[in-house]
């Protein structure tokens, strides 16, 4: 487990990054989201120890964290920074020496790795001349090269087709599925469908963060009904409800007294019922009222 206790990081009389603390567990995929500028980037760094703390600090299964422990963990950092101009192999196999494999070791891995993400018959191919998915690809791929022990990932998914992301996820629930494994993102959609944790960061500080199963459930419980060919109107005049948007046969509303079976039975009283069906709020509501 990673632990991010107290971290701060100033430039000049500029808090960045101010007092965070958060847990990346084992097994788990934790979602790291903020606006433009909240301070992903730099904690993720300060974890890597690319950049060093003003103050704070992170621990690894609960002691202070050592090189060699940040040198076993898979990163794959916002600037990238593979070679455009060198081929894959060569490359991964490079990545894979430098975390100390054996040659031998190092290029069996590459071959896995290549034959894993689909890569083999382009493994002679310089890195710039692969798609933008592709290379995503080969990032993620030297991020695994060494058997991580944790993987940092900063925007892994940016830029990205549906198809290419879900391969992406595909690709890391196989290689990565007991490691902690912490990604930034700002695909909200993305980071709900993948994620067990997250931490929501705003201005440097966190905002919000936990299971998302509990996030969502703090905020408010919601109902869609859908009637069959009648207006839906009616519960704005249901007592016991707010009505927060009808449209034609359809409306949501929040419960503000009124007990969930006595919701659906007043739908089947006032005619035919599609469904009366209870909503978790979407990541992006929970974001929006957290950073407000
Ligand atoms: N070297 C630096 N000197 C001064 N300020 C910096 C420096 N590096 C980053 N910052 C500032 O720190 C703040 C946090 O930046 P950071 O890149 O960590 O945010 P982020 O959440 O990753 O943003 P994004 O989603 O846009 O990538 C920003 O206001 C940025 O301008």
């Amino acid at each position: 487990m990673i632990t991010v206790e107290k971290l701060s990081r100033r430039y000049g009389d500029v808090t960045v990054v101010d007092d965070v603390s958060f847990e990346v567990r084992p097994g788990r995929t934790t979602g790291f989201v903020g606006a433009n500028g909240a301070g992903k980037t730099t904690t993720m760094r300060m974890i890597m120890g690319v950049l060093s703390a003003s103050a704070g600090e992170v621990r690894w299964k609960g002691e202070p964290i050592t090189a060699d422990v940040r040198r076993s963990f898979g990163y794959m950092p916002e600037e990238r920074g593979l070679y455009p101009r060198m081929n894959l192999v060569d490359q991964l196999v490079y990545f894979a020496r430098l975390h100390g494999l054996d040659p031998r070791d190092a290029r069996s891995r590459v071959d896995e790795l290549l034959e894993h993400f689909d890569l083999t018959d382009r493994g002679s191919d310089l890195l710039d001349t692969l798609s933008l998915g592709n290379q995503q690809r080969v990032q993620i791929a030297a991020s695994l090269v060494h058997r991580p022990t944790a993987l940092v990932l900063d925007e892994p998914f940016s830029g990205l087709d549906p198809l290419a992301v879900d391969s992406m996820v595909d690709l890391l629930q196989q290689e990565a599925a007991d490691l902690p494994l912490l990604f930034s993102s700002h695909q909200l959609d993305l980071v709900e469908r993948l994620c067990d944790d997250l931490v929501i960061l705003a201005g440097g500080r966190v905002v919000a963060a936990g299971p998302v199963d509990e996030l969502r459930d703090r905020g408010a419980v919601r109902y869609r009904v859908v009637m069959d060919g009648a207006d839906a109107a009616w519960l704005r005049d249901l007592r016991g409800v707010r009505t927060l948007d009808v449209d034609g046969e359809e409306a949501l509303v929040e419960l503000d007294g009124l007990k969930p079976a006595e919701l659906t039975r007043a739908a089947f009283e006032r005619g035919p019922v599609v469904e009366v069906a209870r909503m978790h709020q979407p990541l992006s509501d929970i974001f929006r009222e957290s950073v407000r």
